[in-house]
């Protein structure tokens, strides 16, 4: 029988600080603000006769790099069907219903997601980490689910299966 085990990573300073605003219709959204947004993730895999999966920091370090990576950014989701995008010099200007923002681009990550919410997130930060051959091609890995909570005590998760596995 297959040995497998799961690590769950889940640390205090795996998190970015963002704003953002979630949007719920064509015609209503939250006012623009930010949360500690934490990043946590379990990945299942086969334990290796030399008593170890694989060696957990460096899933540690990948988890680090992605929140580095949209730590003090104001997250725009560019996929949302209620967003209009346009890059007018150091700017973007964003139009939502009848509003009209300006974001400065310096300031701004456009992410290739619907929404800015936890579940977007889970999702984009999974696809992110799965960029990573150690993950994504290594057959003894089987499952990896990425959580990202907005607060505490409310996560987004997504899951990935090996086809390989
Ligand atoms: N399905 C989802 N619903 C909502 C999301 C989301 O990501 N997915 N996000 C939001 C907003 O981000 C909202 O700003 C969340 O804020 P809130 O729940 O108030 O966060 P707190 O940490 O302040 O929670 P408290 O319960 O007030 O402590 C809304 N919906």
């Amino acid at each position: 029988m297959e040995k497998l085990t799961t690590i769950d990573i889940t640390k205090e300073y795996l998190h970015f600080s963002a704003a953002h605003f979630t949007i719920f219709s064509a015609s209503e959204r939250e006012r623009l603000h930010g949360h500690n947004f934490f990043v946590s993730a379990a990945v299942t895999a086969l334990v290796q006769a030399d008593g170890m999966c694989f060696n957990y920091c460096q899933l540690k370090d990948s988890l680090r790099e992605l929140c580095v990576g949209l730590d003090e950014y104001l997250l725009l989701a560019e996929n949302s069907p209620y967003l209009q995008i346009h890059e007018l010099g150091k700017n973007y200007r964003v139009t939502f219903a009848d509003e009209e923002m300006f974001f400065l681009k310096q300031d701004t990550l456009l992410l290739p997601v619907a929404n800015i919410t936890i579940e977007e997130l889970s999702y984009y930060l999974l696809q992110r980490l799965l960029e990573d051959s150690r993950y994504s091609s290594n057959p003894d890995i089987r499952e990896i689910t990425l959580r990202v909570a907005s607060g505490p005590g409310q996560w987004g998760s997504s899951q990935w299966q090996n086809p390989q596995a």
